[in-house]
């Protein structure tokens, strides 16, 4: 980045945007992190919290192309974090999925081509692949909006990927939480299904991801980064194991739309992925619009038979995914609070 840098983070007063708005601001080459948010009250509390003069708000809706174009007047990056995530919620009202992550996006797309935005980076989640819910099947046409994008615009300045994540351990709503809770409250832990397996990213992770692509997209490119997965079964063991207590597992059931795994690239994503050591980036299918070609030419690259799933790769075991717990800030607070010293444990 150069000087004079203006750097727009959509839906950023939530944790991802917090953790990025903090390091950018952190460094003198950012003139600017503005924040587009629906959420006032949200909005004052990340003003309150980050205390900077460099950090602008911009009240309004990615549904709304006015208010995105406002705020992406002279911006030079944007990082598309804004999203309705809740896969429940998304089943019984799916327009609104489609309305915010579809149709919020294409409009994020278009005002960063229109306002000259150098590199656009949306993220996306691992239920956009092989998609059996609302919220994955609203995210993978975002993907393929953002994929189309460099083919349909030769001519932009703008730059438009995609980050892929798993399960951000921690984050607002999502298990590990909701456990914690549970177990303080003296309560035995809800486990849907002890075989479902996730794949699972600390939020430093995620932020890492979106950096690694703001650094080498090219135009249509999506990135993932590789991780452990864990069965949900091993994660309420680890976490009664942690806190030391004789809670026990009630086994409920799966949610509304739920896989058994996920995956975080398809098989035939991973046909044309470049290896990247800790990522993977799988690029966009450049092929020109010409049906008439594909009679007589198909594509004769190698061909995976499998996905890169979280029921296949690598597994933690319970004390792997104590080890991985412990490095969650939020955990060892918890630990802290009730007498159990996270500093000087091992995990067992
Ligand atoms: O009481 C519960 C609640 C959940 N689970 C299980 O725990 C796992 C994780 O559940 P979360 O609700 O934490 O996460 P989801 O996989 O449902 O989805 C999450 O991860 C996605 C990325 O894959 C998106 O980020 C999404 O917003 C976020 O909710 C799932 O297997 C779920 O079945 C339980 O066992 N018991």
């Amino acid at each position: 980045m150069s000087n004079g840098n203006i750097v727009l983070i959509t839906g950023g007063t939530g944790s991802f945007g917090n953790t990025v708005a903090k390091s950018l601001l952190a460094r003198e080459d950012i003139q600017e992190v503005r924040i587009l948010s629906r959420d006032e009250a949200k909005q004052d509390q990340m003003r309150h919290d980050l205390n900077s003069d460099r950090l602008r708000f911009y009240l309004g809706d990615v549904r709304d192309y006015l208010s995105v174009e406002r705020a992406m007047r002279s911006v030079d990056y944007v990082f598309h974090a804004a999203a309705l995530k809740q896969v429940p919620s998304g089943e019984f009202f799916p327009m609104e999925a489609v309305r915010t992550n579809t149709l919020g996006s294409d409009n994020v797309i278009r005002a960063a081509d229109n306002a000259g935005v150098s590199s656009v980076v949306c993220l996306s989640t691992d239920k956009a692949v092989y998609p059996v819910n609302a919220m994955g099947m609203s995210k993978a046409l975002m993907e393929k909006i953002a994929g189309a994008f460099g083919l349909n615009n030769q001519s932009s300045d703008t730059i438009v990927s995609c980050v892929r994540y798993g399960n951000v351990m921690y984050s607002r709503g999502s298990v590990i939480p909701l456990f914690i809770q549970q177990l303080k409250a003296g309560k035995n832990l809800t486990v849907t299904n002890p075989e479902m397996t996730r794949f699972m990213m600390s939020l430093q992770d995620s932020v890492s991801l979106v950096r690694y692509a703001f650094h080498n997209a090219q135009q249509g490119d999506l990135f993932i980064r590789k991780a452990k997965s864990c069965t949900i079964g091993n994660l309420a063991q680890a976490v009664i194991n942690l806190f030391e207590s004789d809670a026990k597992i009630d086994i409920i059931g799966s949610r509304h739309a739920e896989k058994v795994s996920e995956a975080l690239a398809s098989r035939e994503e991973l046909s044309r992925a470049e290896d990247h050591k800790e990522y993977f980036r799988i690029p966009a299918d450049s092929r020109e619009l010409n049906y008439e070609l594909y009679y007589e030419q198909g594509d004769r690259t190698r061909h995976f038979f499998q996905d890169y799933d979280s029921h296949t790769v690598e597994r933690m075991s319970v004390a792997e995914t104590e080890e991985l717990l412990l490095t969650l800030p939020e955990v060892r607070f918890e630990l802290q609070q009730a007498g159990l010293a996270p500093l000087e444990r091992k995990a067992s």
